[in-house]
């Protein structure tokens, strides 16, 4: 665990970067546990290419990350991006396990039970993950942040975490965040609504090349 006053994420003077286009440079980002940081800018600006360079799916090219001091990317982050990685042949509740058993977590039937729950989807665990609606689907994957605690996964990375939620699931979603800070987490998410619970902002805008 990151001591307190350590930023657990700084990022400096990075070029955020698809291949040979450079999006934004010199961003600079310093994200300390507690924070909760709103990514934002318009529709191509480059914030899913920020997320995906920090989860180690695209290289970071010029610039320095340092996570809980040490010159490297963040070890096993929480990355939830469109993709949601849900696999149609099998049922919910084999889908979260294996999400959780991704980050070297084997939950008890209880574990999911109350995972599911807290998503909405109580009943559903033996049912085909085929046979859902794009939002049901989409809490399969949320259903992990219940399960998930900083001691595992200090950093999550939200790629639009809202998308195709009610406003129920968003409030939900927005008092988890906020006890997963307070518990020492910190979060980097897009959103293109407003996310009342973030108490810092990254405009890529301003980093445009
Ligand atoms: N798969 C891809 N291959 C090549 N270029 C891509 C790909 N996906 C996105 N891009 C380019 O990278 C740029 C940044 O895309 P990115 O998805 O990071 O933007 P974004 O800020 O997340 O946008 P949005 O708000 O629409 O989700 C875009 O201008 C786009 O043209």
């Amino acid at each position: 665990m990151t001591a307190l006053n350590t930023p657990l994420l700084l990022l400096e003077e990075l070029t955020v970067q698809r291949g040979e286009i450079p999006l934004c440079e010199v961003v600079t980002l310093h994200l300390s546990a507690g924070s909760i940081c709103h990514l934002v800018g318009a529709n191509g600006t480059g914030k899913t290419t920020l997320l995906m360079q920090l989860a180690g799916l695209l290289p970071v090219l010029t610039g320095e990350v340092v996570y809980q001091g040490k010159a490297c990317l963040p070890s096993q982050p929480l990355y939830v991006s469109h993709q949601l990685g849900i696999h149609p042949s099998l049922t919910v509740a084999q889908n979260l396990t294996f999400l959780l058993n991704l980050y070297g977590m084997t939950p008890s039937a209880a574990d999911i039970d109350e995972a599911l729950t807290w998503v909405g989807l109580q009943g559903f665990e033996t049912i085909s993950s085929s046979h859902l609606s794009a939002g049901q689907t989409r809490r399969i994957t949320l259903a992990r942040l219940y399960l998930l605690t900083p001691d595992v996964t200090p950093l999550w990375l939200l790629d639009e975490p809202f998308t195709a939620l009610d406003v129920d699931m968003v409030a939900r979603m927005e008092d988890r965040l906020r006890d997963f800070a307070n518990a020492g987490g910190a979060i980097l998410m897009t959103s293109h609504q407003s996310v009342g619970v973030a108490n810092q902002v990254l405009d890529l805008t301003e980093y445009m090349v």
